[in-house]
């Protein structure tokens, strides 16, 4: 069937205008965006569904016949996938989630009343919240959709287990690609705080600068031993994310570079049974790599793990 990249217009979850790259077909348009490097290299795309509220995925492929899209959570999902697909690809190289350009498939209205957002193995998927108002669209949030893709990026690489250390590794270099590429000027590094309880500003899921501030550690000492959340893997994650908050503040660092770092640990060094200890280990040897032994880097990502117990 002919394609032409089309724009088209919507609001999106927090009623924020904005532009939408659209695919035409005779008729109307369908939520794909063939803009990208990876539609020529391997017609790759990025493409928005909905499960209307059922537990199925992709679903449906949106489409709407004026190109003025009035599904927010839609709008959302589908233009910030675009923008981690645009920063992973001009600021690290990696053409989509596998490197092989991908299709970056996104399914909204995932599930009833489901307070949840996931990367399935093939794609992401968000709830609409759990019903009262504790959560927005949960695509609403470009911190939340570059956490989930980079779920995706984890499991081509690392692979890390999602169970215990690896799993809250996992959890954290999602969070600290979702402050990198949400690169707000927040000054908590909150995660999520777009979408959680949007009638309440301030605050998040969890924090980056301070986990203390939503319960969770922020140093080795006070690692949390449980059986929930697969070992606990959404409140340790703290420890790494404290980590890479101190390397990213020691003067000297720039974001850039950090996340070259922690991009370069993920993809060459970090394997799927990695502890707390191998990450400050692969995280040293990446900028060891990228800046040279004894450079700002090195010395900054070495006290930023020492800082919260780990080496
Ligand atoms: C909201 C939510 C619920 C359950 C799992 C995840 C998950 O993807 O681990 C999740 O998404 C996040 O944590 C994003 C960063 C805010
Ligand atoms: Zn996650």
């Amino acid at each position: 069937v002919h394609h032409a990249a089309a724009v088209g217009q919507g609001k999106g979850v927090l009623n924020d205008n904005k532009s939408i790259n659209t695919d035409s077909y005779p008729g109307g348009y369908y939520l794909r965006d063939i803009t990208k490097p990876m539609y020529s290299q391997s017609g790759g795309a990025i493409e928005t569904y909905t499960a209307k509220n059922k537990m199925v995925s992709p679903g449906t492929l949106l489409t709407d016949s004026d190109n003025i899209w009035n599904d927010p959570a839609a709008v959302d999902a589908h233009v910030y996938a675009g923008k981690v697909y645009d920063y992973y690809y001009t600021k690290l190289g990696r053409n989509s989630f596998d490197d092989e350009g991908g299709t970056l498939k996104s399914t909204v209205h995932y599930r009833e009343n489901y307070g949840n957002a996931g990367w399935t193995g093939t794609q992401m998927v968000y709830g609409d919240g759990d019903g009262s108002d504790k959560y927005a669209y949960l695509s609403g949030a470009l911190d939340v959709v570059a956490h989930e893709i980079t779920h995706g990026v984890t499991e081509r690489t690392a692979d890390l287990v999602y169970e215990g250390q690896s799993g809250a590794l996992n959890e954290s270099w999602s969070d600290v690609f979702g402050n990198l590429i949400e690169n707000k000027s927040d000054p908590e590094w909150l995660c999520g705080e777009d979408i959680t309880t949007p009638n309440i500003p301030g605050d998040a899921l969890r924090s980056m600068s301070d986990p203390t501030k939503y319960g969770d550690p922020d140093h080795m000492r006070d690692y949390v031993d449980t059986t929930e959340d697969h070992g606990g893997v959404h409140t340790n994650s703290g420890i790494p994310n404290k980590a890479f908050y101190n390397f990213v503040t020691t003067s000297g660092v720039i974001r850039d570079n950090a996340a070259k770092v922690w991009y370069r640990a993920l993809s060459q060094y970090l394997t799927s049974n990695s502890k707390f200890i191998d990450a400050r280990n692969a995280t040293i040897q990446a900028a060891t790599d990228l800046f040279g032994a004894g450079s700002t880097e090195v010395n900054a990502v070495t006290n930023a793990w020492s800082n919260v117990g780990v080496g």
